[in-house]
C-alpha cells in the first residue's frame, strides 16, 4: 500500500516539487489567468470561474446575517460545544504569542524601540473543494483577531451555489470572522488581492488550499502579503519497534484521505513494523469513506523506509521538512532536540497529529513540502508588522555624528553625511 523504498528511491519521492517542474507551473499558468481576469472583470470573472470549477454561482457571494443566525439552529449542541472548546484552546495556545511594543533602548539621551500594530484587513481562505473545514476557520482567524485584525474577510467555496455549510457560519462567529463570502480557488485569491465590487481588497491572505490556491497566493504576493504556502497536507512519521502499527497506520491514513496529493511518509527502525503497517493500512482503508483518495496518495505519493538508526531517521525528517512529524518512539520527548525542520511536531503513542488538526491549541496551517526550512506555521505574528522608532537628543547625535559622516561618506551620500553635520554645525 505504501511502497517500500530504498534511501535513494525514498530521497527522490520526498523531495518537494521544484517551482519550474511541469506540474507546477501548470498550476502557476492557469492561476495567472485567472488572477488578470478577475483584475480585468471583477465579480463577473469570480461568477463566471465559479461556474466553471464549482458548477452553479451563489446569487450573492457574501453570507448575511440572517444566514449566519440560521445557521446555529441547524448544528448540534454537542458539535458547537466541541468547536467552541477547540476554540479555547486555540485562543489559550495563540494569546501566550502575543508581543506587546517595546523599548529596545531608554536612556537619558537616546529612546529606540518597537512598536507592534495589527494589520488593518486580512483574507482568511477556508478550503472547501473536497471537505467542509471549521477547524481551519478556527486555525485562520482566532489569531487574526487576538493580534487586533478589524477586518477579517473569509472565503470558501461552495457547490452549485448552496448555502455554506452551517458549521462553517458557527465556527466564524466563534472565531469573530467579519465576513464570509462563498468564492473558492483562484477566483477568491484574486478577489481578496484586488478586490471586486463585493469582495473587499485586504492586505494580507492567509490559509491553505490546493494546487491552484498555493499558485495563486504565490502570484499575488507583493501586492498583498501572504502567510506562507500551505499546499496539500504531509505527515513524516518516526517509528521504533515500541510504536503501535495500528496507530502508525491510522495517522498516516489520517493525513492521506485529505488529498490525492497528500503526501505520508514513514521512516522506521524495524522491518517488521513497516510490514504490519502495510497490512494495517490495507485492512483500515476498506472501511474508510474516503478511501479513494486515501490508497490514492498513499501509493501515489506515501512512502517508507527502514533505517539502521533513529538518527538516520531523523536526517531525512529535516531534509523533508515535513508539515507535520510524529515521532513515536521510546522516550519521544527526548528527540525533541533532533528535530531541525518541520511546521510542527507531536511527541508519543497518543498524540495523534488529528488532536493538534482540531483542538489541542496549536495552529494547523503548517508550511507543506519543504517550505519548513524557512517558514513557520501560523500565528498573531502574522497578523502584526513591527515598526521601529528611535529618538536621539542633540548631545548623543553629536556623539554618533563623526561615525555616521565617516560611514555615509563610504557610501558617497553626501547628502546623509549633511543630515548630520548641518545639524552639528548650527550650533559650533
Ligand atoms: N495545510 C493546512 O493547514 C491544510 C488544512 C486543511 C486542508 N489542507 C489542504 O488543503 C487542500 C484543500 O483542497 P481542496 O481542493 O479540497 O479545496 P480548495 O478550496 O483549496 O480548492 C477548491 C477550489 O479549487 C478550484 N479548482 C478546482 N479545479 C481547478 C482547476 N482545474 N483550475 C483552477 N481551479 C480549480 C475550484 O475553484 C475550487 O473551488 C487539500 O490539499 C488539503 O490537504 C491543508
Ligand atoms: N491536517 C490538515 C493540515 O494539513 C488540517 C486539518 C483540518 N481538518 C483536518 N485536518
Ligand atoms: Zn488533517
Amino acid at each position: 500500500m505504501i511502497p517500500l523504498l530504498s534511501t535513494e528511491e525514498f530521497l527522490a519521492k520526498v523531495a518537494p516539487e521544484k517551482t519550474n517542474s511541469y506540474e507546477q507551473q501548470k498550476f502557476l499558468q492557469a492561476a495567472s489567468n485567472i488572477i488578470a481576469d478577475v483584475q480585468e472583470g471583477g465579480d463577473q470573472a469570480v461568477r463566471s470561474y465559479i461556474e466553471k470549477f464549482d458548477g452553479k454561482a451563489p446569487e450573492t457571494f457574501l453570507v448575511s446575517k440572517e444566514e449566519r443566525k440560521a445557521a446555529w439552529d441547524k448544528v448540534e449542541d454537542e458539535v458547537i460545544q466541541a468547536l467552541q472548546h477547540a476554540a479555547d484552546n486555540i485562543r489559550d495556545f495563540h494569546r501566550k504569542q502575543l508581543n506587546n511594543s517595546r523599548m529596545m533602548q531608554a536612556d537619558e539621551d537616546v529612546i529606540s524601540g518597537q512598536l507592534y500594530r495589527p494589520i488593518d484587513r486580512v483574507g482568511i481562505y477556508v478550503p472547501g473543494g473536497t471537505a467542509v473545514y471549521p477547524s481551519s476557520v478556527l486555525m485562520n482567524a482566532i489569531p487574526a483577531v487576538l493580534a487586533g485584525v478589524e477586518g477579517v474577510y473569509m472565503t470558501t467555496p461552495v457547490k452549485d451555489g448552496e448555502e455554506l455549510a452551517p458549521i462553517l457560519a458557527v465556527a466564524a462567529d466563534i472565531a469573530g470572522v467579519t465576513n464570509i463570502y462563498r468564492v473558492g480557488g483562484v477566483q477568491a485569491i484574486a478577489a481578496l488581492a484586488y478586490g471586486t465590487d463585493s469582495i473587499p481588497k485586504v492586505d494580507k491572505i492567509v490559509g491553505p488550499g490546493n494546487a491552484y490556491v498555493a499558485a495563486a497566493k504565490k502570484l499575488v504576493y507583493g501586492d498583498v502579503g501572504i502567510d506562507m504556502i500551505a499546499g496539500p497536507s504531509e505527515v513524516a512519521i518516526i517509528a521504533d519497534e515500541s510504536a503501535n502499527p495500528v496507530f502508525v497506520a491510522a495517522d498516516l491514513i489520517a493525513q492521506a484521505e485529505h488529498d490525492t496529493n497528500a503526501r505520508a511518509f514513514l521512516m522506521t527502525t524495524s522491518q517488521a513494523l513497516a510490514d504490519a503497517v502495510n497490512q494495517e493500512l490495507v485492512k483500515q482503508c476498506k472501511v474508510l469513506p474516503r478511501k479513494e483518495i486515501a490508497t490514492t496518495s498513499l501509493q501515489k505519493k506515501g512512502a517508507c523506509i527502514v533505517v539502521g538508526t533513529l538518527a538516520e531517521a531523523f536526517d531525512v525528517a529535516n531534509r523533508i521538512a515535513p508539515e507535520h512529524l510524529e515521532i513515536q518512539v521510546k522516550d519521544p520527548l527526548s528527540y525533541l532536540s533532533k528535530v531541525r525542520h518541520a511546521g510542527s511536531v507531536f511527541l508519543g503513542h497518543y498524540t495523534p497529529e488529528a488532536l493538534g488538526d482540531y483542538f489541542a491549541g496549536p495552529n494547523h496551517v503548517l508550511p507543506t513540502s519543504g517550505t519548513a526550512r524557512f517558514s513557520s506555521g501560523l500565528s498573531v505574528d502574522d497578523f502584526v508588522k513591527k515598526t521601529t522608532y528611535l529618538y536621539y537628543t542633540e548631545e548623543a547625535l553629536r556623539e554618533a555624528g563623526d561615525d555616521v559622516i565617516r560611514l555615509a561618506n563610504q557610501e558617497q551620500l553626501d547628502g546623509h553625511g549633511l543630515a548630520v553635520s548641518k545639524r552639528l554645525e548650527e550650533k559650533e
